[in-house]
């Protein structure tokens, strides 16, 4: 990326590229009629409608509307210490995959020098709220990926176009929009098949990429953790590699073999076909090794994992959509010092901190990698492991930005990403935050979808209260509550649930510690012999690993 971040380059822009969207309450309408760029806008209006009779929706965007408004996005000052932030920046730019595919020369998004966009896409009839709010959010993506967005254009069509994904007559309107407003990519908000994209790109002249390969970007420029950087270059070769450009087979039509036909034979291969087979074997065996350390590096996961489950220290994952606030959350409530962002996806690493309810009963809470529509099947693939964490917890909280214009998306997709990696059946709580930044019949409105959840904000810390009542209230709690007689000899058992929050009282006599413990059923046979008046716990001499342990149980069994 060659240019700075556009959401700090404002002042260097001409009138007509100023973000119109940061002013806080801009209706599309307003923000048409008091955008600067009328000119560019009428333009792109007279060439859309002018050519098509039928109605061609046009849309014309000024910015990233899925992105916070700057007014509403300043004054964190609960934000944690941002430890990485300007670390992350000045990492930003590098871009590129490793120095070992360097010669794989045709690789085209690993060029990508988004720069001046306009973004394209398609809607079916009725659904145009729906394709602007994505292009809104591709806006913000492009921006997020050191893009500047220009212009963002729809057309209505029952389907995308097979071979040119606008309809053909649109594709030349759209060169020349490019043209006019000195743009250097088009971004589809699809992922576009390999020919639609060299179809478009030979049509419009300057590169074209899709929704993937921004979002594949932003994934790549973020990813810090090794095992993050590994799955994002897994999902790029990924997407690469039915990409490799298509020269190959056209030089190989030009020397008259019969390329497509399977097995079509030695004399077939052109040269440019062998430069791309041995791509595409180096591709491979790349693959093959990031997949093999993926695969050791997610051992370690499990293993801890499967300690903090040994341990019964229950899990609650914060989920939800990108820039909902899930970092936001996690600093609010532990002071983790994640990284806060008015971008996409600024957390990919799960981060999990250690926190207890109010009751002293500890657990884990973890943010996770944020979730967006049409996340590329190969991100989903690639991030499993981490979105397992999600899978394994036993309290979802799935963060909710109340001011998007769409929550209702925002729900089903994150649910949708729940439930491929098998987390439906987790208990969830839906915490709408940012509450602070809607009014009551907005809140009304989400009351209605989403009647049993809370409102927060991270901001102001309304209702955070609330929902970590409800977290506590969520979690598994153990049980039974015992009086425990400890003799000196184990100190150990007595650590033991300290570590695991289970003291309710304590005291010392002269030989044994006297405590008052909270215990899952699991955990209680470690106590054996420890246990005052095990026979009046309701339950407990009935519990299974009680029963497991006891001699004339073993004896019998
Ligand atoms: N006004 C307001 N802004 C908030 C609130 N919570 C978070 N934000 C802002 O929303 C933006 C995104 O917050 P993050 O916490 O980074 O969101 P995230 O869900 O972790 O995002 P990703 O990691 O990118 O998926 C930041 O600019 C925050 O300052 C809130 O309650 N009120
Ligand atoms: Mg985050």
């Amino acid at each position: 990326m060659t240019i700075p971040r556009t959401r700090t380059d404002s002042p260097a822009l001409p009138d007509d590229e100023q973000r119109s969207s940061h002013a806080a309450d801009d209706s599309p309408a307003e923000r048409e009629a008091s955008a600067p760029g009328n000119a560019a806008l009428d333009a792109v209006d007279r060439v859309l409608a002018r050519a098509d009779g039928t109605r061609a929706a046009t849309t014309v965007f000024g910015s990233a509307q899925a992105l916070q408004n700057e007014a509403t996005a300043d004054g964190n000052d609960i934000d944690g210490e941002q430890l990485d932030r300007e670390e992350r920046r000045s990492l930003q730019r590098v871009d590129g995959l490793s120095t070992e595919l360097d010669d794989v020369t045709e690789v085209e998004y690993r060029q990508l020098r988004l720069e001046k966009v306009v973004l394209i896409g398609v809607f079916a009839a009725g659904t145009l709220d729906d394709a602007e709010n994505s292009l809104h959010e591709l806006a913000a993506l492009a921006e997020t990926a050191g893009a500047r967005v220009l212009d963002g254009v729809l057309q209505r069509r029952p389907y995308p176009d097979p071979a040119t994904y606008l309809g053909r007559g649109k594709v030349q309107e759209l060169a020349e929009i490019v043209t006019s407003r000195n743009a250097d990519t088009v971004i589809a908000d699809t992922e576009l098949a390999p020919s639609q994209r060299r179809a478009l790109e030979d049509a419009v002249k300057v590169k074209v990429i899709d929704r993937t390969a921004v979002i594949l970007d932003i994934f790549s420029q973020h990813a810090k953790s090794r095992e993050g950087k590994a799955q994002v270059e897994l999902a790029q070769l990924e997407y690469l590699l039915p990409r490799l450009r298509g020269w190959g087979e056209s030089m190989s039509r030009q020397a008259g073999g019969q390329v497509g036909g399977a097995g079509s034979g030695m004399g077939s291969r052109g040269p440019g076909e062998t430069k791309i087979e041995l791509d595409r074997r180096r591709i491979h065996s790349r693959m093959a090794k990031l997949r093999r350390e993926i695969a050791a590096m997610k051992t370690g996961r499990d293993t801890k994992r499967a300690s903090r489950e040994r341990n019964a220290v229950p899990s609650v994952a914060i989920a939800g959509y990108t820039n909902a606030g899930k970092s936001s959350l996690l600093n609010r409530v532990t002071r983790a010092g994640v990284l806060v962002e008015n971008q996409l996806f600024a957390t990919l690493d799960a981060t999990v901190r250690r926190t207890e309810t109010d009751d002293g009963r500890p657990y884990t809470l973890a943010d996770t990698v944020g979730f967006v529509r049409n996340l590329p099947h190969q991100l989903v693939e690639a991030f499993r492991s981490t979105l397992e964490e999600v899978a394994s917890s036993d309290v979802i909280v799935h963060v909710v930005d109340a001011s998007h214009p769409d929550p209702v998306a925002q729900l089903a997709t994150v649910r949708e990403v729940i439930g491929d990696v098998d987390g439906r059946d987790i208990p969830e709580i839906i915490a709408f935050n940012k509450a602070d930044l809607v009014d009551e019949s907005k809140k009304l409105e989400l009351r209605g979808l989403e009647p049993d959840a809370v409102f927060v904000s991270a901001r102001t810390g309304e209702g955070v209260d609330d929902l970590l009542e409800r977290i506590a209230y969520s979690i598994p709690m153990p049980e039974f509550e015992l009086d425990l007689v400890i003799p000196y000899s184990r100190g150990d058992l007595v650590s033991y649930l300290h570590d695991r929050g289970a003291v309710l009282a304590i005291s010392h006599g002269e030989e044994a510690s006297r405590v008052r413990a909270r215990l899952h059923a699991d955990q209680v046979g470690l106590f054996e012999g420890c246990i005052e008046h095990p026979e009046s716990v309701p339950g407990l001499m009935a519990s299974e690993p009680f029963v497991r342990n006891r001699p004339d149980a073993r004896a019998a069994g």
